[in-house]
């Protein structure tokens, strides 16, 4: 028997797999279900949006064109992956979005090697800056291997973007599908339903995973979806540590509104509360008072000696081939960053966005028009 199918997460019947999500009791969970998912939709307090891990099933898995047949045609269809080059837009956000490879274990804090990505000893090494890669220059390459239709994503790494129209049949059929999800899986929104007009492909080699990070740069619509195929994945959610902590790692109060969750409880969560409400008069009447306040204040608190410090992860779920993952609203990506740690298994993520036209300088823009999804998928074979 295949050592896979010894785990009980993965989708091989045709009801929902067993359940290994796991959230903080400060997080609410509604489970629902449709389609054959099993749709477990997170909230967080304080924080606008939702985030969404719709569960497959064998049954959905073997759909036509579904993602078994994806998972085989990425592999076999020539679908443009390459490791790109990094651009200067993504080095000057400081930001790393790049899939990194996983230490040996030997390496980091001279712990015993063992199977990489097997949880929350990572996170140590995170946190002891072990793992930070080395500073990427502009015109290196990625580690990982990716493709990007539709809009271009510059964010990531640059490199022509191709048209949906042109591109191989799983393209299309991801985005269509992801498409469904948001409109089925994320009804009575005030978002809206802006069908997706951007798709990146990344394909995690083994041993690859997505360091913590956010999808909130600018220009992006309020929703994102991903679709998993292959290998699984852990991914976690966790609050930015400027948030928890309630200042930057240089010690300087997080000008954004504090959400309750915080460091040291509720208490200082009000406390914190407090200070903002009192800065924010004081922005408009008195700049340099603001911002001597800003610096002062992490201090009066007893803040500035827990700069840096991350939040504990709030949601921790298992991506198996053909979940989906929805993440709703701007404030899930100013608020909270997520990483993914894909298991010792090829996997691939098809994840779609909105780019906003207007916000592309001009040369930015494609030398063609993104069409609308006419694949159509409606998920009737399902019901
Ligand atoms: O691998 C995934 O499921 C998500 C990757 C991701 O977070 C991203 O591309 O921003
Ligand atoms: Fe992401």
């Amino acid at each position: 028997m295949p050592a896979a199918l010894h785990q009980a997460t993965d989708t091989f019947g045709d009801g929902p797999s067993l359940g290994r999500n796991r959230h903080d009791p400060s997080v609410s969970v509604k489970v629902s279900y449709t389609h054959g998912y099993k749709i477990f939709t997170y909230t967080v307090e304080g924080i606008q949006g939702r985030f969404v891990h719709a569960v497959a099933n064998g049954r959905i898995n073997r759909e036509w064109q579904g993602p078994d047949d994806m998972f085989a045609a990425l592999q076999t269809e020539d679908m443009g992956l390459e490791r790109r080059r990094f651009n200067s837009e993504k080095l000057s956000g400081g930001k790393d979005k790049e899939i990194q490879n996983t230490p040996a274990k030997s390496q980091v804090r001279g712990q015993l090697p063992s199977p990489p990505n097997d949880g929350p000893e990572l996170d140590v090494a995170d946190e002891s800056g072990a793992t930070q890669k080395p500073e990427a220059d502009v015109g290196d390459f990625m580690t990982a291997f990716s493709m990007n239709y539709g809009m271009p994503y510059k964010f990531v790494a640059s490199g022509a973007s191709k048209p949906f129209e042109d591109s191989p049949w799983p393209v299309q059929a991801c985005r269509s599908r992801l498409n469904w999800a948001q409109r089925t899986f994320l009804p009575d929104s005030a978002t809206g339903n802006d069908e997706f007009n951007e798709e990146l492909i990344f394909a995690y080699m083994e041993g690859q995973k997505i360091e913590y990070h956010d999808d909130g740069e600018e220009g992006l619509g309020p929703r994102i979806a991903t679709l998993s195929l292959g290998g699984k994945a852990k991914m976690y959610l966790r609050m930015k540590s400027k948030h928890f902590v309630g200042c930057s790692k240089t010690g300087v109060f997080t000008p954004d509104r504090p959400v309750p969750g915080g460091v040291d409880g509720k208490e200082m969560d009000s406390r914190r509360l407090a200070a903002w409400n009192e800065l924010q008069s004081l922005k408009e009447t008195d700049r340099a008072a603001y911002s001597r306040r800003l610096k002062e204040i992490p201090k009066e608190l007893g803040l500035y000696g827990k700069k840096g410090k991350p939040g504990p992860d709030l949601v921790s779920v298992t991506l198996n081939h053909g979940d989906i993952v929805l993440m709703e609203g701007y404030d899930i990506q100013k608020y909270l960053e997520h990483k993914v740690v894909p298991d010792a298994h090829l996997r691939f993520a098809l994840t779609c966005r909105v780019v906003l036209e207007n916000h592309l300088k001009p040369e930015e823009r494609p030398g063609y028009t993104v069409g609308p999804d006419t694949y159509g998928y409606d998920g009737g074979n399902l019901l």
